[in-house]
C-alpha cells in the first residue's frame, strides 16, 4: 500500500505536534507506511537561536526525528509538508530543501504523487491560507496532486472561534508569544488530512 512521508520544519514545536497527528491519521489507513522527517536546519539559525530557551527545548524534543533527504521524497507515494508561516509563506529552510530537489524535478520523480500542507501562524490572520496557497506553486512544478481539507469531514472549520483549519490546509495558531498549543479540533483536522492523503495516495499508486 502507500508510503507516506511527513517532512516538517518546526522552531518551537507547534508544527512538530501537528506532524505527529498527521502521521497518526495516515497510519490509520490500512497498510500505509508512514515516515516523519524534519527539514534540515541552517547552521546560522542554530547559532543565533541557541540563546532562545523555547527553541532549544523544542529542538531537544525532536532529536530522534531523522533529517529529510531527497531520497525520502522519491521513496514516498504521498507527501504532507509541515510549514510554519514566515512573512505569509514558507520558511527559507523549506525553500532551500525544495531547491535541493531540482534533480527530482528534472526527471519528473514526484509527478503524480499526492501532496498536502499543514501550517502554523502566530496570529489568526497571519497567513495560514497564503502559506498553503503559495506552497502549492512549487509543488505544482513538481507535478504533484494537491489534496485539500474538505468542509464535509471537518465540521470544526465552520466556526468563528480562534482555531486553525481551512479548505487549503490543516493549521494551528501558536499565539504571538508561541504560548498556545495545538487544540483538539486542530489536531483532529491534521489527523484527517493525514488519512485523506494516505487514501488518495493508495488510490493513485501505479495509476499515473
Ligand atoms: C521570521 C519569522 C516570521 C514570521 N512570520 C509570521 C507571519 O507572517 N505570520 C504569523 O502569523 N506568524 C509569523 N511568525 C510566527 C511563526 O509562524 C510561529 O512562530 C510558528 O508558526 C510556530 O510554529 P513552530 O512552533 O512549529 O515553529 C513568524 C516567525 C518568524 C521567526
Amino acid at each position: 500500500m502507500a508510503k507516506i512521508l511527513v517532512p516538517y520544519y518546526s522552531s518551537y514545536g507547534h508544527i512538530y505536534k501537528m506532524a505527529l497527528a498527521v502521521a497518526e491519521g495516515a497510519k490509520s489507513v490500512d497498510g500505509c507506511e508512514v515516515k516523519v522527517v524534519k527539514i534540515p536546519e541552517f547552521e546560522v539559525t542554530k547559532q543565533f537561536m541557541s540563546q532562545q530557551e523555547a527553541y532549544v527545548k523544542a529542538q531537544e524534543q525532536q532529536e530522534d526525528i531523522p533529517e529529510a533527504t531527497t531520497e525520502d521524497l522519491e521513496w514516498a507515494d504521498g507527501i504532507i509538508w509541515g510549514i510554519p508561516t514566515r512573512y505569509g509563506m514558507m520558511p527559507a529552510q523549506m525553500k532551500q530543501f525544495l531547491d535541493s530537489a531540482g534533480g527530482l524535478w528534472a526527471k519528473g520523480a514526484l509527478e503524480g504523487k499526492a501532496t498536502a500542507v499543514f501550517s502554523s501562524t502566530a496570529t489568526i490572520h497571519g497567513g495560514q491560507e497564503s502559506t498553503a496557497i503559495t506552497t502549492f506553486v512549487p509543488l505544482m512544478h513538481f507535478g504533484m496532486i494537491f489534496v485539500g481539507l474538505p468542509y464535509g469531514e471537518n465540521q470544526e472549520m465552520n466556526t468563528s472561534d480562534s482555531i486553525g483549519g481551512s479548505p487549503y490546509s490543516a493549521s494551528t495558531i501558536a499565539g504571538s508569544d508561541g504560548s498556545l498549543q495545538p487544540q483538539d479540533a486542530e489536531l483532529k483536522m491534521a489527523s484527517r488530512l493525514g488519512a485523506r492523503v494516505a487514501k488518495v495516495s493508495s488510490a493513485l499508486k501505479g495509476k499515473l
